[in-house]
């Protein structure tokens, strides 16, 4: 092949999908078992397009609109690449992580819905985007607003908040949780800042829609099966906020 022709684009390194596989809409749990799920009960003629690392990604339709679902794997490290390369690679123009969380007041319950309107972190992600400056991890305010909208359909409770995106999930530190909670943050979970970061360094939209799993105040917990199936209600939202003014 003479230099200048490029070679045919044949994946990233993290994804196997061909150009064009994977459509502009996405769903991003981070359990590839939970994407595989969303594939086969909530989209329809849904196709696996890629499963480099056992990291499941699918694309089909919901309500007559191409959407794919990608799990993004744990941590920011993880969803980074993942989201990086979806806006980068594959024309991908909004992702919504459907995740779960561990609750943190006494307000927001397990199996309640938590939409993280703001992401804090322990990571060091949105300090090296810009030299010198802490960007703000923010969602998407058309998705955002969306979800809000959404949400007020919905019988049972969501709440729109901060969340506390860890680098640590066996973090022993009652004092830092006691803190957030003064400052109003709902729920904990590992990605959305890492997510709202790319979408924010990539010109893409991002929101964060979060089943409480878990409460780190009482031990109630979904069973790891529950964890797979009680996310009906998250993914409404989030398909919601996907197809907004699309
Ligand atoms: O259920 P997912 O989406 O993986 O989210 C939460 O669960 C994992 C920890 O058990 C972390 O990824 C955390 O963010
Ligand atoms: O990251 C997470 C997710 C669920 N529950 C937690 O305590 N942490």
């Amino acid at each position: 092949m003479p230099d200048h022709v490029s070679a045919p684009f044949t994946g990233t390194p993290h994804i196997s999908a061909a150009p064009g596989d994977f459509a502009p809409l996405v769903l991003m749990p981070g359990d590839p078992r939970r994407a595989r799920r969303i594939a086969e009960t909530f989209l329809e003629d849904a196709r696996r397009v890629t499963d480099v690392r056992g990291i499941l990604g699918y694309t089909g339709s919901h309500q007559g609109v191409p959407m794919s679902v990608l799990a993004s794997g744990m941590g920011i490290p993880s969803v980074s690449i993942y989201a990086t390369e979806l806006f980068r690679h594959y024309g991908v123009r909004r992702i919504v992580r459907v995740g779960t969380s561990g609750a943190i007041p006494a307000s927001v319950r397990v199996r309640d819905v938590v939409i993280a309107s703001a992401a804090h972190t322990d990571s060091s992600l949105g300090r090296v985007l810009v030299n010198g400056v802490t960007l703000s991890l923010a969602p998407s305010y058309r998705l955002l607003r969306a979800a809000a909208d959404a949400a007020e359909q919905e019988p049972s409770a969501v709440h729109i908040g901060p969340v506390f995106s860890s680098d640590h999930f066996y973090l022993d530190r009652p004092a830092l949780f006691d803190a957030l909670e003064r400052r109003g943050t709902l729920a904990v979970e590992m990605e959305a800042a890492g997510l709202y970061a790319v979408a924010c360094a990539e010109g893409g939209e991002a929101l964060a829609v979060l089943t409480v799993s878990d409460h780190l105040r009482t031990g109630d917990a979904l069973t790891a099966e529950e964890r797979e199936t009680e996310f009906d209600r998250t993914l409404r939202i989030a398909a919601t906020a996907l197809l907004t003014d699309v």
